[in-house]
């Protein structure tokens, strides 16, 4: 797999690193290609899009980003910490305590209200849940608030919620309690267009405001315009 770095033209608003990622690779199994990954460097309130076709390997990089796959080679650093040296008990907790994952299919919890999915991450990060403002519950009613999910849908059932009221509370319970860095896996494929801007500017502006870095993956490479730096996956194999 190869890489293409194209404009860093923003400059990021603070100089340290939420992700530096370096000669990452990883085989699904002993007969399938290797795939190899780019490095990366993701400076804190950075957004970076990185985008590629379909089996170039996006959500096998997330993964492995997110502590979720072990790398056959390489290192992930995630605000300075090397997550791969971790034993998975410490490795569950430093994910819980500094980042936010979006699924593909949002993960929400189908037996749980809008609010209680929101909140999940602070159950499981003290850091977390002293980060939110005044309260837990504030923080999520007013991210829930920000991301226009009406009130009186706070304390229905998640499954009882449209596609992109559900993709807006995945995004909610990435922001709560201010991880560094939110991973987001193609969370808009199931939107129109505008949806997708408008859920997009969401989630930035949200990120911005807490200077979490954003790292989202994506086949549509019309979403680009909307992230600081963009980097290309093209499905190379070794
Ligand atoms: N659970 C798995 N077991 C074995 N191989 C897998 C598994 N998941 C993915 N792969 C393989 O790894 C490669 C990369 O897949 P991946 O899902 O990471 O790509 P992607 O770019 O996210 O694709 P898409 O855009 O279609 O979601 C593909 O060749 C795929 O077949």
């Amino acid at each position: 797999m190869t890489s293409k770095t194209d404009s860093a033209s923003n400059s990021s608003r603070s100089t340290e690193t939420a992700m530096e990622v370096s000669g990452l690779g990883f085989s699904w199994d002993p007969v399938q290609p290797r795939l190899s990954f780019p490095d990366i460097i993701l400076k804190r309130g950075e957004h970076l899009f990185l985008h590629g076709p379909s089996g170039s390997g996006k959500s096998t990089l997330l993964s492995l980003l997110a502590g979720m796959l072990r790398p056959a080679s390489g290192t992930v650093r995630v605000l300075g910490t090397d997550i791969h040296r971790l034993g998975a008990g410490a490795r569950d907790q430093f994910r819980a305590d500094h980042m936010g994952v979006i699924f593909q299919q949002f993960n929400l919890v189908p037996y749980l209200s809008t609010r209680a999915n929101v909140t999940l991450p602070c159950g499981l990060s003290e850091l977390r849940r002293e980060r939110t403002e005044p309260t837990v519950e504030d923080e999520a009613e007013r991210l829930l608030a920000a991301l226009s999910i009406p009130a009186d849908h706070w304390q229905r059932k998640v499954t009882r919620l449209s596609i992109g009221q559900q993709q807006r509370i995945a995004a909610a319970r990435a922001l709560i309690g201010a991880p560094g860095l939110i991973l987001a896996d193609e969370p808009t494929s199931a939107l129109d267009a505008d949806n997708r801007d408008r859920f997009l500017e969401l989630l930035l502006t949200l990120a911005h405001r807490h200077n979490t870095s954003v790292l989202f993956v994506s086949h549509d490479q019309s979403l680009a315009r909307h992230f600081d730096n963009q980097l290309e996956l093209q499905g190379d194999r070794t």
